[in-house]
């Protein structure tokens, strides 16, 4: 398969790197200077072991227009910025959007492709420079068709190797939902409190604000299992004791973070209902609040 991939960060190095051991990947970064690195050095992902792997990589985006699939791999609110390009892919090439949240479904309406998947990823990455990820927790990869369907997309993901392994789900919003709501629960609070995620169930003060946050949450969802997305959450939460969560990450680097997609998106939830969330409106407030002045970098 020809495979382009939007994006040369965390996660677009990460998939490059595996999907190029198998199919013919081009890379459509965002500077001249990485595409220039990447077609002379390649990927390199270190792991458990390190590999190293040829790619294409180009800044001409007619290019987006021989590949037989593209993996959107920016940050969700990078997403505006590249709509006109999505816009001029050709609708019969199938698009992968991996982005945390929820907040760019009403942008994927807009798209003419006939093909579209949402996924969740369960990966952690981090770029190292810009050839080179760490695969810092080997996951795998949840996929739902947001619309259209490809029986050929189905196999191509099923032949994935185990350690870079695709699931397909029936019900793209359901898969979503789960993991925004992870986020929802984990990534704020940890960004403000500028602790590791464990931090939010080992700490039994910081834990009453979670379980708070929990009950506001799942009361915008009465279709979803109460037990079973609390621990869920709270497995997710010791699972990763050690991580710092992307939102984190951003502050610290004074970054702007995904705060609109994922709790932004449960608030715009909250206001559809009518229903009064004052926890999840402070906690999105103060990390606006950080956003803006950088306090912790
Ligand atoms: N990293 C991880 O472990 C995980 C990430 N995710 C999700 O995946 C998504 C991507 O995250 P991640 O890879 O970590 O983020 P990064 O910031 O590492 O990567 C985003 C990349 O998008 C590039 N980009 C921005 N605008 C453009 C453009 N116009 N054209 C081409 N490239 C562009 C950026 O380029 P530049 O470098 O030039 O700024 C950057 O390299 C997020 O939604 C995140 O929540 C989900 C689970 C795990
Ligand atoms: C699962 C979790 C919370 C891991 O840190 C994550 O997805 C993130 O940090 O964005």
């Amino acid at each position: 398969m020809k495979i382009g991939i939007i994006g040369a960060g965390s996660l677009g190095l990460l998939y490059g790197g595996y999907l190029a051991t198998e199919h013919a990947v081009t890379m459509f970064p965002r500077s001249l200077e990485q595409a220039e690195k990447l077609c002379e050095h390649g990927i390199t992902v270190c792991g458990e072991n390190c590999f190293q792997v040829n790619v294409l990589s180009t800044m001409d985006v007619s290019a987006l227009n021989e590949q037989d699939v593209i993996f959107v791999t920016v940050k969700q609110y990078h997403l505006m910025s590249i709509v006109n390009m999505l816009k001029n892919i050709e609708s019969s090439i199938p698009l992968v959007f991996l982005q945390n949240g929820m907040g760019h479904l009403t942008l994927l309406e807009t798209l003419p492709q006939q093909i579209i998947l949402v996924g969740t990823v369960e990966h952690g990455a981090t770029r190292k420079n810009e050839m080179t990820v760490s695969h810092n927790g080997v996951g795998k990869t949840n996929i739902a068709f947001f619309c259209g369907h490809s029986d050929l997309l189905l196999k191509f993901f099923s032949s994935q190797p185990e350690q870079f392994k695709f699931v397909h789900h029936d019900h793209y919003e359901l898969m979503l939902l789960h993991k925004c709501f992870a986020n929802a629960m984990i990534n704020p609070l940890t960004a403000i409190l500028k602790v590791k995620n464990g931090e939010l169930i080992r700490n039994s003060f910081y834990y009453k604000i979670f379980q708070s946050l929990f009950e506001e949450l799942i009361s915008l969802f009465p279709q979803l299992d109460r037990e079973a997305m609390y621990r869920s959450v709270k497995n997710l939460c010791l699972s990763t004791k050690e991580n710092e969560s992307s939102m984190l990450k951003d502050i610290k680097k004074g970054s702007k973070t995904e705060i609109d997609a994922i709790l932004g998106y449960m608030l715009g939830k909250a206001s559809e209902r009518e229903q009064h969330v004052p926890i999840m409106t402070a906690i999105y407030q103060i990390v606006k609040g950080m956003e803006l002045d950088g306090t912790i970098k």
